[in-house]
Parts: structure tokens; C-alpha cells; sequence
């Protein structure tokens, strides 16, 4: 961790104000957000602890602007998913866009939206878990209606294939599952689980899309799934890898090395895509299979 330097009293308050939220959010290696003297740092500012271990005086008060920025964020993100649910159960209700077209664009970007949110949370390190906790509450939300305790008709219709309350705990709950294990093992520091949600999210939601449409010509060992669908699996997840790792990027969470990035990426949405393709899908559902064999070609070509 680089040394830190003290500003002066106005950019001191400066700093204060604005790194309530957007600093320790929006861009790490800035102020860190405490009552004593903003500090501009080169590198990260760590996590709550680490800020107490330097600075002694810190004590909770770090702490608690992390707190009530992650319970903020959570909300805030909580209330975006219910928003974007009931969006388009209204639109289907009213004939806008079918049904299946609907539950298509929840699956595209529930999980591209997700992961573009999570700058939003603190910069400490606890902050990953209060971001899971957005799909832990819609997986359970998915188990609850899937059992039919107390089943919610906007759910099971934007999100269900023919409107049974039973297929919320197949698809939609392993797709909500991935979207906890990216951001609890991988996060914001590591291309790994943004990339293996866009090859979840992005690309297979695309394939369908686009299989249906122009999907004339079948895969010889899988007549269920089409060329024209993997091919746009593999183009749209390529470009929305590409994407996320360049708005982490230029955030200041990632550090790509470009020259090769490009290549890398396209290996791991070509693993992604050639497994998705496999007639597998009747022994393990396309949102187990993707998100672990992208996670495992992404781990392995880009160490982390
Ligand atoms: C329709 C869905 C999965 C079905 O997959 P498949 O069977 O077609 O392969 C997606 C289910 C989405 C879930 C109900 C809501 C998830 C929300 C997410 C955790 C947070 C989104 C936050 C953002 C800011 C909108
Ligand atoms: N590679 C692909 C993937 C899907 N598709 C089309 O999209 C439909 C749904 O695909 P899927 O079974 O993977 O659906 P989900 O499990 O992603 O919801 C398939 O029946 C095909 O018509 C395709 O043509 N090519």
C-alpha cells in the first residue's frame, strides 16, 4: 500500500463530501472515507480493518459510513430487481412483448445489471456479501413461490416458461445462485465472475433469442440447439466480457493486460459456448453448466 498523503483543509473537505459515496465507491484508489484527513493513495484503500490497523482513530467510524453505504447500496439494488420483475410482468400482462421474450430479457439483464452495480457498494471488504445478499433474497423469493407457499403470480409470469410454480426452482434459482457464488468468490477484483455472468447472462440469453429466430440450421450433435444461437452466444458474450472488464477497468478495480485480454476472452466464450451447445441439458441445466465452465476456463487463463 503506497504511502498516503495529507491534502489541505479545503480539499480535505472536499474529499469528505464527495467520498461519502462516490470516492469509496466509484473510485478506490482515491479517498478513503473517514473523519480525519482524506488521504490521496496510489494504490486501493483495503478494507475497514486495515484502515483501523493505520489509523487508530479511525475505529468505527469507518465502519459505520461502510455500513450504511452497503445498506444503502443493498436496497438499492434489492428495490432494482423487484423493479425490473414487476417491468416486465406488466409488459407481458399487457401484450407489449410475449411472454417468452419477456422472461428472456429478465434473464440478459437481471445479471448484466447486477454486475454493473456492484461499484455502488463500499470499498470495504465485507461489501461483496451485502451485494450477494440481493440474490440470496430473490433465491429464496424463487423457493417460497416455487413451493407454492405463497405463490406470487408477477414472478412465476415474467419468470417461467408456461407459468408453474415449479419451474422457479430450476432455471431462475440456479441463474440467481451464480449470480452469489460471482459476487462472493470473484467480485469486483477479478475478470473471473463478471465474465461467467456475461456468458450466462449475455450470451446463452442472446442464444436463445437468436436460436429461435434464425436457428434453421441445427447443431449435427444437438439438433435441439442451432449454429445461428451459438454463433450469437459466442459474439454477444465475447463483446459483454469485453465490456465489463473494460468498465471495471476504467473504474480502477482491474488492471488488463489488453494485448492478451482479447485473446483470453475469446477462449473462455468459446469453452462457454461449445459447452452450452452439448445436449446436456436434460442432466444439468444451462445455468449450472455455462457459469461453471466459464468460471473454470476464466480462472485458468487468467489466474484469478
Ligand atoms: C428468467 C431468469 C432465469 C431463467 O433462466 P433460463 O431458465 O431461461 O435459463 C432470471 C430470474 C431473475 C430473478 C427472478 C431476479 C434476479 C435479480 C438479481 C439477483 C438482481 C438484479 C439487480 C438489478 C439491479 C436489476
Ligand atoms: N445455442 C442455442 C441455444 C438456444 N437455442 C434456441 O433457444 C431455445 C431455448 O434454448 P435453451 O434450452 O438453452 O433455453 P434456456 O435453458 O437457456 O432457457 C432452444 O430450444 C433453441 O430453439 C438455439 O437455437 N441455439
Amino acid at each position: 500500500m503506497a504511502a498516503a498523503l495529507p491534502l489541505s483543509p479545503v480539499s480535505h473537505q472536499l474529499c469528505r463530501i464527495s467520498n461519502r459515496f462516490w470516492y469509496n465507491a466509484m473510485t478506490p484508489r482515491f479517498c478513503s472515507p473517514v473523519s480525519s484527513p482524506c488521504y490521496i493513495g496510489v494504490k486501493g484503500i483495503g478494507s475497514s480493518s486495515q484502515l483501523r490497523a493505520r489509523h487508530p482513530l479511525i475505529s468505527s467510524a469507518a465502519s459505520t459510513d461502510y455500513l450504511l453505504h452497503d445498506v444503502g447500496a443493498t436496497v438499492a439494488v434489492l428495490s432494482g430487481a423487484y423493479a425490473l420483475v414487476l417491468l416486465f410482468e406488466s409488459l407481458t400482462k399487457r401484450d407489449v412483448i410475449p411472454q417468452r421474450l419477456s422472461r428472456k430479457l429478465v434473464h440478459i439483464l437481471s445479471g448484466l445489471l447486477f454486475a454493473l452495480s456492484w461499484p455502488i457498494f463500499s470499498a470495504s471488504t465485507e461489501a461483496r456479501y451485502f451485494a450477494a445478499f440481493v440474490p440470496l433474497v430473490n433465491g429464496l423469493r424463487l423457493v417460497v413461490n416455487g413451493l407454492s407457499v405463497s405463490p406470487n403470480s408477477t414472478l412465476i409470469q415474467s419468470v417461467t416458461r408456461e407459468g408453474r410454480p415449479e419451474e422457479l426452482l430450476k432455471g431462475p434459482l440456479f441463474y440467481v445462485l451464480a449470480l452469489l457464488v460471482a459476487a462472493v468468490f470473484f467480485w469486483r477484483d477479478s475478470p473471473t465472475g463478471m465474465i461467467s455472468l456475461a456468458m450466462m447472462c449475455g450470451g446463452d440469453g442472446i442464444a436463445d433469442i437468436m436460436g429461435r429466430k434464425y436457428g434453421s440450421y441445427k447443431i449435427p450433435y444437438n439438433p435441439r440447439k442451432s449454429l445461428a444461437g451459438s454463433i450469437s452466444m459466442f459474439i454477444f458474450g465475447f463483446f459483454i466480457s469485453i465490456g465489463l472488464l473494460y468498465y471495471y477497468s476504467s473504474l480502477g478495480y482491474l488492471h488488463m493486460n489488453w494485448e492478451t485480454t482479447f485473446t483470453r476472452v475469446a477462449i473462455v466464450s468459446l469453452v462457454a459456448t461449445l459447452v452450452e451447445s452439448l445436449p446436456i441439458t436434460d442432466q444439468i441445466d444451462d445455468n449450472v453448466s455455462v457459469p461453471l465452465a466459464t468460471i473454470l476456463a476464466a480462472y485458468l487463463s487468467f489466474g484469478y
